[in-house]
């Protein structure tokens, strides 16, 4: 992941095409000339659409609130700062399940292009970065006092010709040390949940959520998803990438590498509890979706005055 954001040398007084940008009604889309594009909505944030070659690589609900009456469900919504519900006697305490990140107003901050090294020689791949950012002052009167820390959070949606690439930088910029958890929540779009298989999560330690939260060690070195699924799998090696494989021919359909981001969510709702969703549908839809949430959730961050923590994914997806 090279966010170091260079700045283009092409385009200055070329005609190589450059990628484009459009914002309405709060929602900002920017595509690559090859054809790549990504939609986020100001409300949390939110990525709710990456296309590589047309097709569309992450899950939205077809009954997800997009008016910001509440959390989008699909696409990649943020959690900050407190992952789940938050525990009793928490600072988070008074925050509703998976915080306010997701359901705040976030600001457009800007785009920037960057060249990287092109696969064959001379030529050149376009990447664009897109920044949005929080920070305390902007949220509602109501998150200010559940969550009176002065914070600021910068979130960078990067475009390549086959990745997106999610980062968040965390920073305390008041006077008292705070905690928090964050996970960036992706809904990846499959054609059927029956032909996937996840795979680098054997002998690694997860929470069970659908088992009273209890401890168990992954037996599968390529995990299929037959019922309900809600697994914290914990202190994971960011570098490994966690592949979502088809079980027909092996071959990875996403491939998601982590910087920082030391837990990951496996969630499928599965029939009942899909249906139970009030914004989750069609019903059947169940089938066409997974969540991998990478995420620093089993504990909790602590960011002391002054201080700035950084976490990202990279999602690389079969073209
Ligand atoms: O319905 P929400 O708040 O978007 O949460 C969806 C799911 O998010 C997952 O990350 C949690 O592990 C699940 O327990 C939860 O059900």
């Amino acid at each position: 992941m090279d966010r170091s954001n260079k700045p283009s040398a092409i385009g200055v007084g070329a005609s190589l095409p450059q990628p484009t940008l459009s914002i309405k009604d709060n929602v900002i889309e920017a595509s690559l000339p090859s054809g790549q594009s990504v939609t986020v909505h100001l409300y949390g944030a939110t990525v709710t659409s990456w296309k590589t070659n047309g097709k569309e690589q992450l899950f939205v609900s077809e009954k997800a609130h997009l008016d910001g009456s509440k959390p989008i469900r699909g696409g990649i919504p943020l959690v900050f700062p407190v992952f789940g519900p938050p525990p009793q006697n928490h600072a988070t305490s008074s925050l509703p399940q998976h915080g306010f990140a997701r359901n705040s107003n976030w600001e457009f901050l800007g785009k920037s292009s960057s060249e990287a090294p092109g696969r064959d020689g001379d030529q050149t791949d376009l990447t664009v970065k897109l920044d949005f950012g929080l920070s305390h002052s902007m949220l509602t009167e109501e998150f200010r006092e559940a969550w009176p820390y002065e914070f600021g959070l910068v979130y960078s949606v990067t475009l390549t010709k086959d990745t997106l690439e999610t980062a968040l930088q965390v920073r305390n910029e008041g006077k008292q040390n705070f905690e928090f958890q964050t996970l960036m929540h992706t809904y990846l779009n499959i054609a059927d949940i029956s032909d996937i298989r996840i795979k680098n999560l054997e002998s690694k330690t997860y929470v069970d959520k659908t088992l009273n939260a209890t401890t168990h060690t992954e037996s599968s070195p390529a995990l299929a998803i037959t019922q309900e699924t809600d697994r914290v799998y914990q202190s994971l090696d960011p570098a490994v990438p966690i592949v979502v494989a088809s079980a027909k021919d092996d071959q990875p359909l996403f491939s998601i590498t982590r910087e920082a981001l030391n837990d990951v969510v496996v969630w499928n709702p599965w029939i009942e509890k899909a249906k139970g969703m009030a914004d989750f549908g069609p019903d059947e839809a169940y089938k066409n979706m997974i969540c991998v949430e990478a995420g620093s959730v089993s504990g909790w961050q602590t960011l002391e005055a002054g201080e700035a923590w950084e976490g990202a994914q990279s999602i690389k997806s079969r073209l």
